[in-house]
């Protein structure tokens, strides 16, 4: 479990000092997975941990059954999300969405799509509306809601779709203390990575991490390093071509721009601790290369956040864990962190517009 910086204001002291600031929406996420446990955790540790206030979008009954098989003392309390903030000391507040769910831990059924979706939906809806600070998500099974004809990869490219019109370009960035990293391609198939990784992706995606990580997380300067796609990043084009025809070219074209963009890096000597301290987020090729590694340094403290959108959405960086959903071993840490990073980053868009991006014509196909 997190512990609290002593010297720092705790982050429900910094709200207290606005009270007008709304709550966090939590999305209930799949209801047979962790998000149910881990969310009934997190504000059973409110108070010692100063966590910001939030509520949960979804089937209030769902949460009130699974605190009865933890045995969490809580009262979840259906309201308003404008009392939540109020509320929140004493009872978790529930703003419901969605239908009834049946789906019991571990075991999906037919209203666990729906019901993740609905989630999500209300608390995209809130936060547009300024009555909630943020999106928090809890984690989805993918392939449940294909089953139940989701047409997205996953929450990344569904909140770009609901954020605005055009949507914008999403960007996936797994952050933790440790190291950030940010997965060009993202759930794909392996077999299409090389002819999805464009010089226009790269650029875009770059552009995209250099602008958030300046304006929301205060790097004046961001260092943005490439994995290659080959081993050896390709050894000058000896072992396939990707990392000079694509990502070299990516890479100068960022630089021209003023935006400190650095390699191709082989991805194998990328991650150890003397490398991390000469970049702040790693630019890698496709999902597995770069959340492996962020995975391994902090699998309990990293913080999936999407960059691109209107407005704030974290999430934790691990899955629906059906395995131990009800059971009671489910780590609430990375939601945790989830939510504080959440509060920090709408309290700087609260604070200060996003600056906007420069225009995308004419960049190279
Ligand atoms: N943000 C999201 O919505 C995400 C959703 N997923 C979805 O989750 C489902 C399951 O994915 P998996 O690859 O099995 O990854 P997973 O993260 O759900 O589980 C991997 C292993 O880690 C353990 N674990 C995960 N979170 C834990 C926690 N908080 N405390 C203790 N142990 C924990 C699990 O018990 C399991 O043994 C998939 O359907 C996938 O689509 C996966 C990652 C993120
Ligand atoms: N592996 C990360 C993951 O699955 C999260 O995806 P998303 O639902 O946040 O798009």
């Amino acid at each position: 479990m997190p512990e609290r910086p002593e010297s720092e204001p705790s982050d429900s002291e910094r709200s207290a000092t606005a009270p007008s600031v709304p709550a966090l929406a939590l999305t209930l996420g799949e209801p047979a997975g962790i998000g149910p446990d881990i969310a009934l955790r997190a504000w059973e540790h409110r108070a010692e941990l100063g966590l910001p206030a939030f509520f949960v979008t979804g089937d209030p009954a769902c949460l009130r059954a699974r605190a009865a098989r933890l045995g969490v003392a809580v009262t979840i309390r259906e309201c308003a999300p404008e009392d939540a903030a109020r509320l929140f000391p004493d009872v978790l507040p529930v703003v419901p969405a969605g239908p009834v769910v049946t789906a019991q831990p571990g075991a999906p059924d037919a209203t666990s799509g729906p019901a993740a979706k609905a989630a999500i939906n209300a608390a995209v809806r809130l936060v547009q509306a300024g009555r909630a600070s943020a999106v928090v998500t809890n984690p989805i099974a993918k392939s449940v809601l294909y089953a139940a004809g989701f047409s997205f990869p996953g929450h990344t490219e569904y909140l770009a779709f609901l954020a605005s019109e055009p949507a914008p370009r999403p960007v996936m960035m797994i952050w933790s203390p440790e190291l950030a990293v940010i997965p060009a391609t993202i759930h794909i198939p392996i077999a299409e990575v090389a002819s999805r990784l464009t010089r226009q992706l790269l650029v875009e995606t770059a552009r995209i991490a250099a602008r958030d990580l300046q304006h929301r997380f205060g790097i004046a300067r961001p260092r943005l390093a490439f994995c290659g796609l080959n081993p050896h990043a390709g050894e000058e084009g000896t072992i396939g071509r990707e990392d000079e025809d694509v990502t070299r070219p990516a890479i100068e074209a960022l630089r021209a721009e003023g935006i400190d963009a650095r390699g191709p890096f082989p991805a194998d000597t990328l991650f150890h601790a003397k490398a991390r301290v000469a970049y702040d987020v790693v630019i890698g090729a496709y999902h597995d290369q770069v959340l492996a590694p962020v995975k391994t340094l902090a699998f309990d403290r990293a913080v999936n956040v999407t960059l691109g959108l209107p407005f704030v959405r974290t999430s934790p960086d691990h899955g629906t864990a059906f395995d131990i959903a009800g059971t009671g071993k489910a780590d609430p840490s990375s939601l945790i962190e989830a939510l504080r990073l959440a509060r920090r980053l709408a309290d700087v868009d609260r604070a200060g517009a996003l600056a906007p991006l420069p225009a995308l014509a004419g960049e190279p196909a």
